[in-house]
């Protein structure tokens, strides 16, 4: 696949001396779901933001569609659509003539069987005519998503498109998002949320304190996360473990009133049967058992350990 985005050596030190991008480099290509997930501060926002020109780079360079964000702006933002994170509307548009107006903005011909499309995909034809500040919070992000491609984009950005959704919402964005991809628009989203990168991306790129991490195909991340932990909870503490249980390699808390197993979830045997046979064999009683899938916060913490502090 051709790539649409080239982001090369790109740092970003705002105004005050913080250094919130480090020397990022990122391909995105074309016609590809690719989620950025960090944490809080980890440089997602003003990397879209650069990307589509609304933050200035410090250093490097960005094109889109081989079209340089800076010197040959218009074309580059011609292809971009960006659905932000805060919810920013004109209170007493009517839904239908803002998209009307953000499509005039970007120099496009009027098109009122593409715009009727538009809001008809996101369940909003209805609404054509109200005013924003008469619909819901679900509702303007919905018309966020179709003020942001109503000049039909090529690349479809979406910050954190989760925030404060329902699920039902986050289900119907999914699908738009899927089915935009299906039509070759690229989309880029960021977001905390690993199950919403599990859902849909086909990449996803891990950005932590202004660094990119690591960019890699979701099957493969996903594998690499497959790493689970199931809490045994004991009717009475144990004061040592049976022989029989040694190679669970079981940790034991302090009280020892629980056992924690580890286990890959995707192995082919999870040894979980055995286990419970053999303490059901050894007499241990168990009181509740929990499993938990190690987090995005542990793949960023076995990433990130070691390295020392990049910004100053
Ligand atoms: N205009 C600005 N001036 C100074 N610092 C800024 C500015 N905008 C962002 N920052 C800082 O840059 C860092 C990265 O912020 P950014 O919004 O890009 O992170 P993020 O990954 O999108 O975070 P979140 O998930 O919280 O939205 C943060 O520490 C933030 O405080």
């Amino acid at each position: 696949m051709a790539s649409i985005i080239q982001v090369e050596n790109v740092s970003k030190v705002y105004d005050g001396g913080f250094r919130a991008l480090d020397d990022v480099n990122l391909s995105i290509e074309e016609g590809e779901i690719l989620a950025l997930l960090g944490p809080n501060g980890a440089g997602k926002t003003t990397l879209i933001s650069i990307i589509c020109g609304l933050v200035n780079l410090t250093s490097g360079s960005v094109s889109v569609g081989g079209h340089d964000t800076i010197r040959d702006y218009r074309a580059a933002r011609s292809l971009i659509g960006l659905v932000p994170q805060e919810i920013a509307l004109e209170p007493f548009q009517k839904v239908l003539d803002g998209l009307r107006f953000t499509r005039g903005l970007y120099g496009k011909p009027a098109d009122p069987d593409f715009l009727e499309n538009v809001l008809r995909r996101l369940s909003l034809w209805d609404k054509r005519d109200s005013m924003t500040s008469e619909l819901s919070g679900g509702m303007k992000r919905r018309v966020l998503i179709a003020k942001a491609l109503c000049h039909q984009p090529k690349v479809l950005f979406l910050d954190e498109p989760s925030a404060g959704v329902d699920v039902e919402l986050r289900k119907d964005m999914w699908e738009v998002i899927r089915q935009l991809r299906a039509e070759g628009v690229t989309i880029i989203l960021t977001t905390h949320y690993i199950e919403e990168a599990e859902a849909i991306a086909d990449r996803v790129g891990i950005i932590s304190k202004g660094k990119i991490l690591l960019v890699e195909d979701k099957d493969t991340l996903v594998r690499r996360m497959g790493h689970r932990e199931m809490r045994i909870e004991l009717l009475e503490p144990l004061a040592s473990l049976p022989d029989t249980l040694a190679k669970y390699s079981l940790a034991q808390s302090e009280d020892r009133c629980t056992l924690v197993y580890s286990y890959e979830a995707n192995g082919e045997r999870t040894g979980i049967m055995s286990l419970f046979n053999d303490l059901n064999a050894a007499g241990i009683k168990l009181r509740d058992v929990d499993t938990r899938q190690s987090s995005l916060e542990d793949i960023f913490v076995s990433l990130i350990e070691d390295k020392p502090e990049a910004r100053t």
